[in-house]
C-alpha cells in the first residue's frame, strides 16, 4: 500500500464508499443528503490523502483548486462523489467514488467504486472486458440530462440507449458489458472522467475527446466537457459521426 498508488486509489475509494453507505442511513433526504455526502466523502479522501500522501497534490470537486498543481509532478484528481442526484434517491446504485494519479502528462492509476453495487473497478487489477454480444449497440446516457446528438447517433449506427446516473457509472457500464460506448458533450469536469478514464484504458477500451484527440488531465481549465469511451471497433463510427454533425 505504502508504495501501490494502484492499491492506494482502490482502498481510499472505498473507505470513502464506506462512509457514504453510513450517511445514507442517517435520514436525510434531498438537498441535505447530497451535501452530507459530498462533505463527508470528500472529508475522508483529504485525511487519507494528507496522511499517506503528503506530498502529492490534489484536484477536488469539493475543493478549492490550488494552483500549486500545475507545476507538480503528482496530482490526485477525485470526485468524493459523482453522481450526486442519484444517491439522494435510495436505493439508486448509481453514483461514484473517483480517485485518479496523474503523473507528468498521464493518468497513471485510478479506481473508481460503486458502494451500493459492492465494486470496485481500479488499474491495480485491470477489468477484463467481455466479447461482445450480437445485439444492437448500447449507448449509455444521463438519465437527467442526455445530449440531444447522442439520440441521433444512436438513431443513425442502430444503437439504443441506456440511461443512467454518473459519469463513472457510465465509463464503467462499458467495463461491466452493460453498454458499449458513453458519449458525452456540453458540460463535464476533470474530476467526472479521469479516474473512470484510467480504469476504462487498463481495461483496453478507446477513451478521446468527442473528435477523437487524446484526452489532457491536469490543465488550468478544470472544464472538461466532452469524451467517449467505447469498444475500440466502435471508435471511428462515433468520432465520424461527431465530426459530420458536431454536438450541437
Ligand atoms: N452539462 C454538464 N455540465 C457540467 N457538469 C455536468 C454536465 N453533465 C454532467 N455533468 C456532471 O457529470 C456527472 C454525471 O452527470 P450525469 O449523471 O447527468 O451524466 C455529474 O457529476 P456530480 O454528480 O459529481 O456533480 C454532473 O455534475
Ligand atoms: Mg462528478
Amino acid at each position: 500500500m505504502a508504495n501501490d498508488d494502484h492499491a492506494f486509489a482502490a482502498w481510499a475509494a472505498e473507505q470513502a464508499g464506506t462512509r457514504l453507505l453510513e450517511v445514507r442511513t442517517q435520514g436525510l433526504e434531498g438537498r441535505e443528503l447530497k451535501d452530507a455526502g459530498d462533505a463527508a466523502a470528500q472529508a475522508v479522501l483529504a485525511q487519507l490523502l494528507a496522511e499517506h500522501r503528503p506530498d502529492d497534490s490534489v484536484l477536488s470537486e469539493e475543493a478549492s483548486d490550488d494552483k500549486s498543481r500545475l507545476q507538480a509532478d503528482r496530482v490526485w484528481i477525485i470526485d468524493p462523489l459523482d453522481g450526486t442526484r442519484e444517491f439522494s434517491e435510495p436505493p439508486r446504485d448509481d453514483w461514484a467514488v473517483h480517485v485518479a494519479l496523474w503523473e507528468r502528462g498521464e493518468l497513471t492509476a485510478g479506481a473508481v467504486a460503486q458502494p451500493a453495487l459492492g465494486e470496485t473497478f481500479h488499474t491495480g487489477a485491470p477489468p477484463v472486458v467481455a466479447p461482445r454480444g450480437d445485439g444492437a449497440p448500447r449507448i449509455a446516457v444521463s438519465r437527467t440530462r442526455p445530449p440531444a446528438f447522442v439520440q441521433a447517433l444512436a438513431e443513425e449506427i442502430g444503437a439504443e440507449l441506456v440511461p443512467m446516473g454518473s459519469a463513472g457509472v457510465k465509463v464503467m457500464s462499458v467495463v461491466r458489458d452493460v453498454a458499449d460506448a458513453y458519449v458525452h458533450a456540453g458540460g463535464q469536469y476533470q474530476w467526472d472522467n479521469a479516474a473512470p478514464v484510467a480504469v476504462a484504458r487498463a481495461a483496453g477500451l478507446h477513451c478521446s475527446r468527442v473528435d477523437g484527440s487524446t484526452i489532457v488531465y491536469n490543465e488550468d481549465d478544470t472544464s472538461l466537457p466532452d469524451l467517449i469511451v467505447c469498444r475500440p471497433e466502435l471508435a471511428d463510427q462515433i468520432v465520424a459521426f461527431v465530426r459530420r454533425h458536431g454536438t450541437d
